[in-house]
């Protein structure tokens, strides 16, 4: 079956403005011809245009050429063919015709929506464009990294994984003297987006856990190896991996409206970002199998009272004060502060390597599991939430 898409076997959601669809629309009837020409332009879109939309291509195109969805509903588990199977027959008794004209209108939306979004603003010199799930700029000599899925609680896609990647390849080059990554919106983060997992290449669950494992090796590794000052400015509430992460930057602020939620255990899943070495050395222990193994979710009070974060703001002041005193610390010679982290940091550089060799390795197993499974089909069938 196909969405009549590049790369449309890809189920990653990704953020995109919404496009409004007619329905109803009767004044203009598309010819077959202005149907294939739509089909045409789908595929020299250069721009991935989101899961939902895809699935709308998708089912306006099957019930225009076959009419209403005539295929058995696919398994529970079987989670790709299960939404294309719902879209398709969410367009019930949508006459063909009709169909048709709303694949071409939805196409000429969307073409017209990508060219504008990728247009640079003007003005924007010192911001970094050409990121889909990030806003990043460089000012006062700091590099801001902000997540920016807003909507999905700035949940962690496999592209928001490699624009990491990169923009911290980039700002450990660049004249910043610090770099700071933090959340827009309410969220600082809710972790991997658990539709990372609905996404199976040819290769089977086999083949998404081995390169899930390699994917956040190498993640957590840019993190383990990042030169200068990384400071977390923690807006709101952390969950999984945007938590475990902390353990390996500089300094950590958070807002007193935070929380810090590793639910591993809940999701069939085991500790990762070397969080099974830097927690108990940080908070001990006993405080480490709280958090890592029963799930416990901290206030940023406790956590800063376990060494995980540094200091706690007041929400209404939160950014006001953290800002101010971040650009203060990048007035310090970068080169000096460069130095101090490193001989901080150094010694243990290959005990973490190490340790994040060995999480991956044991997560790749965890998420062939059925405890995983049955945590990741839940809440997509929206059953539950932490
Ligand atoms: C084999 C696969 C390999 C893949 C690649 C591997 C990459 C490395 C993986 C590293 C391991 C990391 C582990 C973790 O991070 S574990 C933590 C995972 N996170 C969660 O379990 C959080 C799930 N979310 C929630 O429980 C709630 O959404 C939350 C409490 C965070 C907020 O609840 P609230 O009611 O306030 O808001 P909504 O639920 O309505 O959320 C708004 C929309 O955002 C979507 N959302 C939020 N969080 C996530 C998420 N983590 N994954 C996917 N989607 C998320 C939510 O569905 C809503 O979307 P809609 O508006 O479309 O419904």
């Amino acid at each position: 079956m196909a969405y009549h898409l590049p790369n449309c076997s890809s189920l990653q959601v990704i953020s995109f403005p919404v496009v409004q669809l007619h329905l109803n629309r009767t004044a203009m009837r598309a010819s077959q011809k202005d149907f294939e020409n739509a089909m045409n332009q789908v595929k020299l879109l250069k721009k991935d245009p989101g899961n939902e939309v895809k699935l709308k291509l998708y089912s306006l195109y099957k019930q225009a050429t076959e009419g209403p969805c005539n295929m058995p509903k696919p398994g529970v588990f079987d989670l790709i063919n299960k939404a294309k199977w719902d879209a398709w027959n969410a367009l019930g008794s949508l006459p063909k015709e009709t169909a048709r004209q709303n694949y071409v209108d939805l196409v000429s939306s969307l073409s017209s929506s990508l060219e504008s979004s990728s247009q640079v603003e003007p003005g924007t010199d010192r911001k970094s464009t050409g990121y889909e799930t990030l806003m990043v700029t460089s000012e006062d000599g700091i590099t801001k990294i902000m997540l920016n899925r807003p909507t999905k609680k700035n949940a962690l896609n496999v592209e928001m994984y490699h624009e990491i990647m990169h923009a911290l390849k980039a700002a450990s080059k660049d004249d910043s003297a610090i770099t700071v990554l933090t959340g827009n919106g309410d969220y600082y983060s809710s972790g991997n987006d658990l539709t990372n997992f609905t996404d199976i290449p040819p290769g089977g669950v086999e083949e998404k856990a081995k390169n899930g494992a390699i994917l956040l090796r190498e993640f957590v590794g840019c993190f383990i190896d990042f030169p200068k000052p990384l400071i977390a400015v923690v807006n709101g509430p952390a969950v999984g991996i945007s938590v475990t992460l902390l353990g390996l930057f500089d300094a950590v602020y958070a807002s007193d409206r935070a929380t810090f939620h590793t639910p591993f255990s809940h999701l069939g899943q085991s500790p990762e970002g070397c969080s099974s070495y830097t927690f108990p050395k940080i908070m001990s222990p006993a405080k480490a199998t709280e958090m890592l193994v029963f799930g416990k979710k901290l206030t940023a009070g406790e956590a800063c009272a376990q060494g995980l974060v540094t200091e706690v703001f007041p929400d209404s002041t939160f950014q006001k004060e953290v800002w101010t005193r971040l650009k203060a610390f990048a007035k310090l010679p970068p080169n000096a502060m460069r130095i101090s982290k490193e001989i901080i940091r150094n010694r243990e550089k290959e005990k973490l390597h190490a340790v994040n060799a060995e999480e991956c390795s044991v997560l790749q197993g965890r998420w062939l599991s059925d405890e995983c499974m049955n945590a990741v089909v839940n809440f997509l069938s929206r059953k539950s939430k932490l």
